[in-house]
């Protein structure tokens, strides 16, 4: 079978901006064909050019037995290709019937009785299983019966290959369904369609075929059945997507910080971390769970720049970082509480005023003309004084940091690092060492970071400030992550197996104490399953681990 639609290295440009680049597209006679790609991929440019609406500046267009130029989007009409943008097109103070009928006067004959003209209507909803009526006022008309309207005016038209633009983005879940239902009629009867649209779920359940673009290229066309979400995501965004993503729980514009399999070496060249991937997104603290001396500090110093990674990529809003310095990394919005205060948290030697502006001493405000302006590093220091609570000793915002007791001295890194709103937090050990109430005010400064659309790293090896804080939260063993869950499925005790080297799949079915039943695989509360059954063993659970965790037991 030919195809009816054939557009061969298309490339259209704006300014020296290429929107489409040498595209190939073609659709094949009563195919669903779904156009797929993330914002700005260059869809509905290329539908613009085969709608008639823009001119290609290269490429050529071949539809149903032609060659073919079109000048506007009339031309393409009158050879039968309709299209349906996401705003409807249609006069809402006329009633169905004039809205279908409108424009096509001379092409139906304008002698022709509107009562014929009306029949013609309710035979092509019929044919198509849509009801409308053609009487009513388009005004009057839910989105959906708008919808339907454009259809039957496309097919009123003769139309043989119908784009539609995100048709479901305006539908409730019932509306798409009927909407699929009608699609896939239409193909039935040999109408190609082209469906432009972000929606995995929809390519997967209506289309025959997909074309992936990235960028204003093509990346792949494949048949949808020998293809997954999983699969066409990665030709959309040219990349895994994190498991935050896979499980619904943020969207790829909210991600922040991505690590993809990453592996780096310790002091003595052993892999302190290995095959670590995980995601955090904006607004969303995830928890990182384990033992001390299991990869945490190395996790934080790679993310920072503080240490190098052997293998595999680190992405701070999309741009990779891995292999940049600190300055620059930092300067790009991140936010470090480390571990240890007082080697790389505080000059202990420095007042409060001075630690407070570490990061920022070289620029405006507290610099001007290279000398330092102390009206403003003073200023500075007496607000966050108060706003954070700290404790001066009797020199006040001159007092030595290491004057002040550790929760104060806690609460100038956490006033330095939080204060400025920073894209990404990355907290490990927050509150080690510091009183209950100086806690309970690092909690609330971390929580709030959250709400203002802050991404946090939160590593810990208290599991009830895991608990406490996190939206998530992973486990930490030997450098390799174990496994994630949601903090909704919270649970001590699998936390505890995992934080001992079992994977999440081993933990949820290892018999825990005297009359508790394993867990059933709930990771996420949104009811994510994990469909493994390897069950352990006692002697697997209490005798010695393996040293690759991961391949304890085999699924
Ligand atoms: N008229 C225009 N002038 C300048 N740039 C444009 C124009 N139309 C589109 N672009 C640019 O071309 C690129 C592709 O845009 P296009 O609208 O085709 O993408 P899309 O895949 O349809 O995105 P979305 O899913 O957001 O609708 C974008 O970067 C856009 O800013």
């Amino acid at each position: 079978m030919n195809p009816i639609l054939k557009m061969t290295n298309i490339s259209k440009y704006f300014g020296t901006f290429a929107a489409n680049e040498g595209v190939d597209f073609d659709v094949m006679p009563g195919e669903i064909h779904a156009l797929l790609g993330e914002n700005g991929a260059g869809k509905s440019t290329l539908m613009n050019v085969l709608y008639g609406l823009y001119r290609p500046d290269g490429g050529e267009i071949w539809f149903d037995g032609q060659t073919r130029h079109f000048t506007s989007s009339r031309d393409a009409i009158l050879s039968g290709i309709g299209m349906i943008h996401q705003h409807f097109m249609l006069v809402p103070v006329h009633n169905v019937l004039e809205n279908i009928i409108m424009g096509m006067g001379k092409e139906k004959g304008f002698l022709i009785k509107e009562d014929q003209l009306e029949k013609e209507v309710l035979e092509i909803a019929a044919r198509y299983g849509m009801e409308i009526n053609p009487r009513a006022m388009v005004a009057e008309l839910s989105v959906g019966e708008q919808q339907r309207v454009e259809i039957v005016k496309a097919l009123f038209r003769g139309t043989k290959l119908l784009i539609m633009d995100e048709p479901t983005a305006v539908l409730t879940p019932q509306e798409t369904e009927e909407l699929f239902k009608t699609l896939r009629r239409m193909s039935d009867e040999g109408m190609s369609i082209i469906l432009i649209t972000h929606k995995l779920g929809e390519v997967m359940a209506v289309s025959n075929r997909v074309t992936v673009l990235r960028d204003g290229k093509v990346t792949n066309t494949v048949m949808t059945k020998d293809s997954s979400e999983y699969e066409l995501t990665r030709f959309m965004i040219g990349r895994e997507l994190s498991p935050a993503c896979r499980d619904g729980r943020c969207c790829a514009d909210k991600l922040v910080l991505e690590l993809e399999r990453v592996t780096c070496e310790g002091e003595l060249g052993n892999h302190t971390l290995e095959d670590v991937s995980l995601s955090v997104c904006s607004g969303e603290i995830l928890g990182i769970a384990g033992v001390d001396g299991n990869g945490q500090k190395e996790l934080a110093e790679i993310i920072v720049g503080l240490r190098g990674v052997k293998s595999g990529r680190i992405f701070l809003s999309g741009e990779e970082i891995a292999g940049k310095s600190i300055l620059e990394i930092i300067g790009k919005g991140v936010g470090y509480i480390p571990e240890d205060r007082h080697k790389r948290g505080l000059v202990l030697d420095f007042t409060i005023g001075e630690n407070l502006i570490l990061k920022d001493y070289s620029k405006k405000p507290f610099t001007k003309g290279g000398l330092f302006d102390f009206g403003q590093i003073y200023s500075h220091a007496d607000e966050m004084i108060k706003k954070y609570s700290i404790k001066t000793s009797a020199a006040g915002r001159d007092s030595e940091a290491r004057k002040l007791s550790g929760g104060n001295q806690q609460k100038i890194v956490v006033a330095r690092e939080v204060d400025k709103g920073p894209k990404l937090l990355i907290a490990v050990q927050p509150t080690r060492g510091v009183d209950i109430g100086a806690t309970e005010f690092i909690h609330k400064q971390i929580l709030k970071a959250k709400e203002n659309g802050t991404a946090v790293l939160l590593i810990s090896t208290e599991l009830s400030e895991i608990n406490q804080l996190s939206d998530r939260i992973a486990v930490i063993y030997k450098g390799q992550i174990m496994g994630e869950l949601a903090h909704e499925a919270f649970d001590e005790s699998l936390i505890g197996l995992m934080m001992a080297g079992l994977t999440y799949e081993q933990a949820v079915k290892a018999p825990r104490g005297a009359g508790e039943a394993p867990v059933e695989g709930n990771r996420f509360a949104d009811g994510h399953r994990t469909n493994q059954s390897n069950t352990l063993t006692p002697d697997q659970v209490s005798g010695d681990l393996p040293e690759n965790p991961k391949e304890q037991v085999s699924p």
